[in-house]
C-alpha cells in the first residue's frame, strides 16, 4: 500500500510571522491538479488512487486496519515537521498490533507488526550513492558538486509498467477534493496558466523560455529529476554532447523549454544539495541564525515588510517581482535572489519573514530549497568577522553571485570521501547559510541594467510604468512611489536620492529592532 500525504505536508508548516494565506490556494490548486492527473494515469493502467483527506497518522492506520496491509510505503522526508508525521504514523501503526485479528487478510498473522517502509526519492543522486555520509556533506557547494560528479553515478529511471493491477476491491475510492473543501476560496486560486500570458517577450525574468519551469512539478513529486537527466542523456546521444548546444525537450508540460544541457543538471545538483544539507543540519535551516546559529539584529517592522510583500517599495524591479509572485506563485531565480538581497541587506528585515512569505506563495515551495536559499542569501557580517571565520573560503566561492545565473566560480577542490574534519572545518567557513562569499549584495540599478535594460519586465507587472520611456521605467523618479529605504550601496538614480535618504531615516526611527533568537522551534 502506498499513499501520498502530499497535500497535508505542503500546507502545515508552522509559521512565526505569516498566517496561512489565501495565496496558498494557488499551490493547493496546483496540487489538486497533480492529484487528478495521477489518478487519471493510474486508472489508465488498471489501478486507482484512494483519496482521503485528513491526518496521515489517523488515515493510514485506519486503512491498515480495514484492509490488513502488512507494509506502508512512503517517501523518506528530511525536515522536522515531515519527520514528525513519519514518527506519528509509525507510532500509530505499532499501536495497531493488539487490534489486529478482525478483518485481517489471510496471509497476515495476528502477531505481525505493520511496517512503515520509507524509501529515498526526490533527488537526482540517490543518498546511498553519495561518496560521503550526509553528516560529512561538504558545506561548500562546489566541493559537493565536484565530489559527486567524479565519484557518484546517477541511477536510471525504473520503467513504468504499461499495466498495474488488478485493482483492489475498494468500494469508495474518494474524490479529488475541490479547492473549497480544503478551506480555500475558489476565486483566489489563480491557475499557473498565467505563466503563459507573457509568452511574447523574452529576457532573464520575462517569458517562458529563460528557464525550464520544472520546479513546481519537481517539488510536488510529479516529475523525477532522474527522468530529466535520462532525457538529457537521450538528447545528448541524439545530438552529440556539447556544452554550447541548446536543447529542447517536450514533456507533457506543454511549455517550450530551452536550456544548456549541462546547466540543467548543474541546477538540479543545487536542489539535491539543499536536500542533503537539510539532513546534515536539521532544524538549523529554520533558525534565525541559520546553519551557523549566528546572532543578528533584524527588524521585524510589519509596515516595512508589507511594502516589500505587496510590491510597494518604490523600486520597480522589487515591486514587479513581488507582484509576479503574488499573482502567479512563481518568480525567476534571479528575481528571488534580488528581492531576498533587498529585504535582508537594504531593508534589514528578518529573513524568516521573507522565507515564510515565499513559503506561502510559491507553487514550487520546498522546505529544503526555500530555507536553504534564504539562509544562503541572509548573512551580513562585518568583513573582518567574515575573514576571521572564513579561512581560505575565497578560494571556493559558491555561486549565485551577482554575475551569472547559478554560475559558480570553481576553486575549491573535491572533497575526499570520509574527510569529515575538512567538512566540519567548513561549518565555520559559511554564512547564516552556506554562502562563503563576502556580502553577496545585489545592486538594484545594476541588476535592472543587466536584466531588464528596456524596462519590459517592470512595465509588464507595473502597467503604470508603460507610458515612460524604456530607460526610465526602472528609474522613474517622481513618476513612481517614493522609495521606502535608501539602497545600502547607493542609488544610481540621482533623482530619488533625497527621498530614499528621508525614507531611511523614517524607517530607522519607527522600525522595531528585534534581536534574532531561537523562537522558531520545529
Ligand atoms: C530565496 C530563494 C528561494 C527559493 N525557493 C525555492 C523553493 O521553495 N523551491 C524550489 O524549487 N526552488 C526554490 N528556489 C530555487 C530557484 O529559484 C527555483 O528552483 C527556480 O527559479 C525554478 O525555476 P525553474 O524550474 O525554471 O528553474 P531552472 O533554472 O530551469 O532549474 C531547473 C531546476 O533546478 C532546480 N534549481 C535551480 N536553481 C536552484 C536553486 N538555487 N536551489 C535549489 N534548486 C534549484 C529546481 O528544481 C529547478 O526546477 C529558491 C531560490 C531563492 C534564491
Amino acid at each position: 500500500m502506498m499513499l501520498s500525504n502530499l497535500l497535508v505536508s505542503n500546507m502545515r508548516r508552522r509559521r512565526k510571522f505569516i498566517e496561512l494565506s489565501s495565496l496558498a490556494a494557488m499551490r493547493a490548486q496546483f496540487l489538486i491538479e497533480c492529484l487528478a492527473d495521477l489518478k487519471k494515469n493510474l486508472v489508465k493502467r488498471g489501478l486507482n488512487l484512494l483519496i482521503q483527506h485528513g491526518k496521515p497518522e489517523e488515515i493510514l492506520p485506519s486503512l491498515v486496519k480495514a484492509y490488513g496491509a502488512h507494509t506502508v510505503y512512503a517517501q523518506k522526508e528530511t525536515c522536522s515537521e515531515e519527520l514528525n508525521v513519519e514518527r506519528l504514523v509509525n507510532k500509530r501503526l505499532q499501536q495497531l498490533l493488539p487490534q489486529l485479528g478482525n478483518g485481517v487478510s489471510r496471509n497476515q498473522s495476528s502477531t505481525q507488526v505493520t511496517r512503515l517502509e520509507l524509501i529515498w526519492g526526490s533527488t537526482m543522486y540517490h543518498m546511498d550513492d553519495l561518496p560521503f555520509e550526509c553528516s560529512c556533506l561538504p558545506d561548500v557547494y562546489t566541493q559537493f558538486r565536484k565530489s559527486v560528479e567524479s565519484k557518484s553515478t546517477i541511477r536510471g529511471c525504473i520503467k513504468m509498467p504499461s499495466l498495474f493491477g488488478p485493482t483492489l476491491a475498494i468500494g469508495d475510492w474518494g474524490c479529488v477534493p475541490a479547492i473549497n473543501e480544503l478551506g480555500f476560496q475558489q476565486e483566489k486560486a489563480v491557475s499557473r496558466d498565467l505563466l503563459r500570458r507573457y509568452k511574447d517577450t523574452r529576457n532573464g525574468m520575462l517569458g517562458p523560455d529563460y528557464s525550464t519551469k520544472f520546479s513546481p512539478w519537481l517539488a510536488s513529486g510529479s516529475l523525477s529529476p532522474r527522468f530529466i537527466r535520462d532525457e538529457v542523456r537521450r538528447y545528448e546521444k541524439e545530438r552529440q554532447s556539447n556544452d554550447s548546444t541548446y536543447w529542447s525537450l517536450s514533456l507533457s508540460l506543454s511549455l517550450s523549454l530551452s536550456l544548456s544541457v549541462h546547466a540543467i543538471l548543474f541546477e538540479l545538483m543545487w536542489r539535491d544539495y539543499f536536500r542533503f544539507l537539510s539532513i546534515k543540519y536539521g532544524n538549523s535551516l529554520f533558525h534565525p541564525g541559520g546553519l551557523r546559529k549566528t546572532v543578528q539584529s533584524w527588524s521585524q517592522d510589519q509596515t516595512m515588510f508589507e511594502t516589500w510583500r505587496d510590491g510597494r517599495t518604490g523600486y520597480p524591479l522589487i515591486d514587479a517581482n513581488m507582484k509576479e509572485l503574488s499573482t502567479t506563485g512563481f518568480m525567476s531565480n534571479r528575481g528571488r535572489q534580488i528581492v531576498c538581497s533587498f529585504l535582508v541587506r537594504d531593508m534589514r528585515i528578518d529573513w524568516q519573514m521573507g522565507a515564510e512569505w515565499f513559503e506561502t506563495c510559491l507553487l514550487d515551495y520546498d522546505p529544503c530549497s526555500n530555507y536553504g536559499n534564504w539562509t544562503y542569501g541572509a548573512e551580513e557580517m562585518s568583513p573582518t568577522e567574515e575573514k576571521d571565520q572564513l579561512p581560505g573560503a575565497e578560494a571556493a566561492l559558491g555561486d549565485m553571485g551577482e554575475e551569472g545565473d547559478q554560475a559558480e566560480e570553481d576553486g575549491g577542490g573535491g572533497l575526499d570521501p570520509g574527510l569529515c574534519q575538512a567538512a566540519e572545518r567548513d561549518v565555520h567557513a559559511i554564512s547564516v547559510g552556506n554562502d562563503p562569499r563576502e556580502d553577496r549584495y545585489f545592486s538594484i540599478p545594476k541588476q535592472a541594467q543587466n536584466y531588464d535594460p528596456k524596462g519590459e519586465y517592470v512595465a509588464y507587472w507595473l502597467p503604470e510604468l508603460q507610458a515612460l520611456p524604456s530607460d526610465k521605467r526602472n528609474f522613474p523618479g517622481q513618476s513612481y512611489i517614493k522609495p521606502v529605504v535608501a539602497l545600502k550601496h547607493g542609488n544610481t538614480n540621482k533623482s530619488s536620492d533625497k527621498s530614499t535618504a528621508s525614507a531611511t531615516r523614517n524607517h530607522q526611527a519607527g522600525g522595531k529592532q528585534v534581536e534574532g533568537s531561537k523562537r522558531r522551534t520545529r
